[in-house]
């Protein structure tokens, strides 16, 4: 049995991607304390929503999906009820596995995860980094678990704040991105459905073209680019906006960020 706690937003994209590929309804609990989101998940997945201390006792998987500011007192919630040989898998953003491994009983495995949300889809992408002492086979659980929902890949735990800021934030930059394109089409004269269509599958097929060509971003852009033309014009003033530097400056500010969750 496999129990969420804490069904928010990734909560829920992980309850509905696990779902969505071959789980059953029967092998997954979920713990909400908001009754609202608690009713939605029942009545859209048909799982049974129960008390953090049921879900302790009942699921040999646990996946830590609080905020990090509540994810010590659920700990402290969870820790009494569970039950020998449990593997908890946090995905809070910034907590270290050793935060979590000291308020857990001793036989616990404790493995740090970073999905996000497209895991919904069956399109996520998680990066694991294992406490000390987990062992080959339990990493592998945790790991055949989130391949479910997407891609897996092993990191460091030192690394983790970094994947956070890039893979864990990183479907919200694409947003942005998007929406600003959006009002560019709105701006240019372009009805805002039609501009919308044009750029959501604009951005399909580009990361499309990343992942199924293998080729690096800057050769697929520079095949874009004709000499003389448009987008090369559109690309200067992308570079005079900045728009470079602001990614790093971004992604390293979430990235710290992640560091500073990590100080509770
Ligand atoms: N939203 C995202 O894209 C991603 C979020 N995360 C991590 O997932 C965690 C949750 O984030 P979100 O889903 O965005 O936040 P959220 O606020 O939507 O979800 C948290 C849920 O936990 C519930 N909760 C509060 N106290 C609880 C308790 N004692 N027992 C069980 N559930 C309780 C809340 O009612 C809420 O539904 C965070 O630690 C975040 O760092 C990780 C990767 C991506
Ligand atoms: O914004 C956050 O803190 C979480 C972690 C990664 C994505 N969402």
């Amino acid at each position: 049995m496999i129990a969420i706690i804490g069904g928010g937003k990734m909560g829920e994209a992980l309850l509905a991607g696990l779902l969505a590929t071959g789980y059953d309804e029967g092998e997954l609990l979920v713990t909400e304390p908001r009754h609202e989101q608690a009713a939605h998940l029942r009545e859209r997945y048909g799982i049974d929503v129960v008390p953090g201390a049921d879900a302790a006792k009942r699921a040999d998987v646990l996946i830590l999906a609080v905020k990090p500011q509540q994810l010590v007192s659920v700990l402290d919630e969870l820790a009494p009820e569970m039950g020998p040989g449990r593997l908890v898998v946090s995905v809070a953003a910034g907590v270290a596995t050793a935060t979590v491994r000291e308020r857990l009983p001793g036989d616990v495995a404790v493995v740090r995860a970073m999905p996000n949300t497209p895991a919904l889809l069956g399109k996520g992408m998680t990066a694991v980094a294992a406490a000390d002492g987990v062992t080959a086979e339990q990493v592998e659980h945790a790991q055949r678990l989130m391949r479910s929902v997407g891609e897996v890949v092993r990191v460091p735990e030192e690394h983790m704040d970094a994947v956070t800021a890039l893979s864990g934030s990183g479907p919200a930059y694409i947003y942005l991105v998007a929406e600003a394109m959006i009002e560019a089409g709105v701006l240019t004269g372009v009805p805002r459905a039609t501009a919308q269509q044009l750029v959501t599958q604009t951005i399909s097929g580009a990361a499309a073209m990343l992942t199924d060509s293998g080729e690096h971003p800057s050769l697929l852009r520079e095949a874009v680019s004709s000499p003389g033309g448009t987008t090369i014009a559109a690309l200067r003033e992308l570079e005079r906006g900045g728009v470079r530097s602001a990614f790093i400056d971004a992604v390293e500010a979430a990235r710290d960020r992640s560091q500073e969750l990590s100080q509770g």
